[in-house]
């Protein structure tokens, strides 16, 4: 049977956003309609509509759950409606609970009138084309000729069966259907699972693929191995030593509200790196490395650069933000059709002594070689501290947030850093509701420095951005529009500083004009945006517009 294309059937199976099940499983299809589906598109999204409608016509209804049960337990809706088991409910989960993504103007709606799912490999590739549809049914028929590959069986999603009937290969091939307004999650099974990522270019001075290892299943937390290099941490703390603008240099965590206000539980210093050229390439390889197939602008909060001196911590806290006081205009209900952070990724700079803290600490969860009638209490584990000294000796007080959360660090889920180390996990489940589970901090440093940084990733444009979602009670007309919001920078010389006396402002590398003392020069301007200022031919200082209405930068 190998070789003749025409004699080959595929099922498809079918698994909903982030499950590690499969929900259903469909009737056998010929090459020859996978050809015609692969032809008729002539985009993604007309592809991504014709897998829909196709998905629902030959899914196995008798034996699929390929609905929307969030949906069902809601609306209490009765089971015979066939519509309403349908994978047309969960691909569309209704205008109260799809936020608006970029493209969402260019979805095709499906014969159903539904907005259609985005389709997706197991490995987070979204599928965009009909040539990437026969690549993967290649790879799926070539798995299943040679029969060894289910070398691990205990991954059964990674091993495409095959079996042998009246002399037709019938070829598994996993998709991942991910609802209209969602962003696609991995979907773990199991700790130690791997997710071999080959779609990603490798790293030319790695040259090792890049891949998840699942280090919890609740919550959802993975290495992520061979992402980048020790060239890059250096560039990316190098470039953070160097900031020298006030908003984004280097500095103490503030509340956000007021600049003096020290949030005193996260004591680490931390800068934003907006546009590094380092940071750009971290950020779309996260992107990519997230199932993005491009880089959408305001999706992160910019790559976050840690430092931790000594005693420095981050106490145990959720990357999903709330806003009780619905003080924004901003919708932060991601369970509904708002946007809020729903991974993380950490990059790990330096490596620790042993015993020197410092890890990533999972307040939720406990480590996974410990059986559960074997895990520490809390008061336990604080007691031993006391005991053997060593937290007190690096200068931690007894009674204080840091000594309990060392011992925290001590009982559950820690991660330990090392440079070059990188981890992922998720702050949302994959129907966007908060993981509670998800809670962390960073453990105090008991010994040397540690460096790291961070990537917030949105499940929509965030906050100030182009198509952020603004919440239903707000009157639209208050708003000025949703894009990036215009700011007002004033730029000021005291004239204290002789060597400043023949100063220069640029916007980058453009000139704006003479910045003499006494004589201010204003600008409008927006978020993230870069002002130098050069004398001669050298920028002596480089400011990073913040995200007040009013800035003003002083030398
Ligand atoms: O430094 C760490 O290990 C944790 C940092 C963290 O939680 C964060 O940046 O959101
Ligand atoms: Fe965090």
């Amino acid at each position: 049977a190998d070789g003749d294309d025409n004699n080959t059937v595929v099922s498809f199976v079918i698994h909903l956003n982030g499950q590690p099940d499969p929900c259903g499983t469909t009737r056998l299809v010929t090459q020859e309609q996978i050809d015609k589906w692969s032809s008729t598109a002539q985009n993604k999204y007309e592809l991504e509509t014709i897998l829909t409608d196709e998905m629902v016509s030959v899914l196995n209804t008798e034996t699929s759950s390929c609905h929307d049960e969030d949906l069902e337990e809601q609306t209490n809706n009765n089971n015979d409606d066939d519509d309403e088991r349908s994978l047309y409910t969960f691909c569309d989960r209704g205008p109260e609970l799809t936020p608006i993504l970029l493209d969402h103007k260019q979805l095709i709606k499906t014969q159903h009138q539904t907005l259609p799912c985005r389709w997706y490999t197991r490995e987070g590739l979204r599928i965009t084309s009909g040539e990437q549809l026969q690549a993967l049914l290649e790879t799926a028929k070539n798995r299943s000729s040679s029969t060894s590959s289910c070398s691990n069986p205990q991954d059964a999603s990674d091993c495409d069966t095959s079996t042998q009937a009246e002399g037709t290969a019938t070829t598994e091939v996993h998709l991942y259907a991910v609802p209209a307004g969602r962003v696609f999650m991995f979907a773990p099974a199991y700790v130690g699972e791997i997710f071999q990522l080959d779609h990603l270019k490798l790293l030319p001075d790695v040259n090792k693929p890049i891949y998840l290892k699942v280090l919890s299943t609740n919550p959802r937390v993975f290495d992520i191995l061979n992402v980048f290099t020790p060239e890059e941490a250096d560039a990316v703390v190098q470039r953070a030593l160097n900031e020298t603008s006030p908003t984004h240099r280097i500095k103490r965590s503030t509340t956000g509200t007021t600049e003096n206000a020290v949030f005193t539980k996260r004591t680490s210093e931390n800068g934003f790196d907006t546009h590094g050229t380092v940071a750009l390439a971290l950020k779309q390889r996260i992107f990519e490395l997230l199932g993005y197939d491009e880089y959408w602008d305001g999706h992160d909060d910019g790559l976050q650069v840690l430092r931790y001196n000594l005693t420095q911590a981050y106490i145990q806290h959720d990357d999903y933000l709330t806003d009780p006081g619905k003080k924004d205009t901003f919708d932060y209900e991601s369970a509904k059709k708002g946007g809020n952070r729903y991974a993380t990724v950490l990059l790990y700079m330096t490596d620790l002594p042993d015993g020197a803290g410092g890890e990533t600490v999972f307040s939720e969860a406990w480590p996974n070689d410990v059986l559960p009638h074997h895990r520490t209490h809390l008061k336990t584990a604080i007691k031993e501290l006391r005991k053997n000294g060593d937290t007190q000796l690096a200068g931690i007080t007894e009674g204080s947030w840091e000594e309990e959360m060392v011992a925290l660090c001590r009982t559950r889920l820690a991660i330990k850093p090392h440079a070059g180390r990188a981890v992922l996990f998720y702050s949302q489940h994959p129907n966007g509701e908060m993981d509670r589970n998800a809670k962390h901090g960073g453990c105090p440093v008991l010994n040397g420095t540690k460096w790291a940084a961070n990537l917030w990733v949105w499940n929509t444009p965030r906050k100030g951005y182009k198509g952020a979602p603004i919440r239903d009670d707000v009157d639209p007309a208050t708003l000025s529009d949703n894009g990036p919001k215009q700011l007002f920078a004033t730029f000021v010389n005291t004239g204290k500083d002789p060597a400043m006396a023949n100063a220069e402002l640029y916007y980058e590398s453009q000139k704006w004009g003479p910045l003499h003392p006494d004589k201010p020069l204003s600008a409008n301007t927006y978020e993230g945006h870069r002002w130098n200022v050069r004398v001669g031919d050298e920028v002596v200082t480089s400011w990073v517009i913040g995200n007040e209405q009013k800035q003003q930068f002083v030398i």
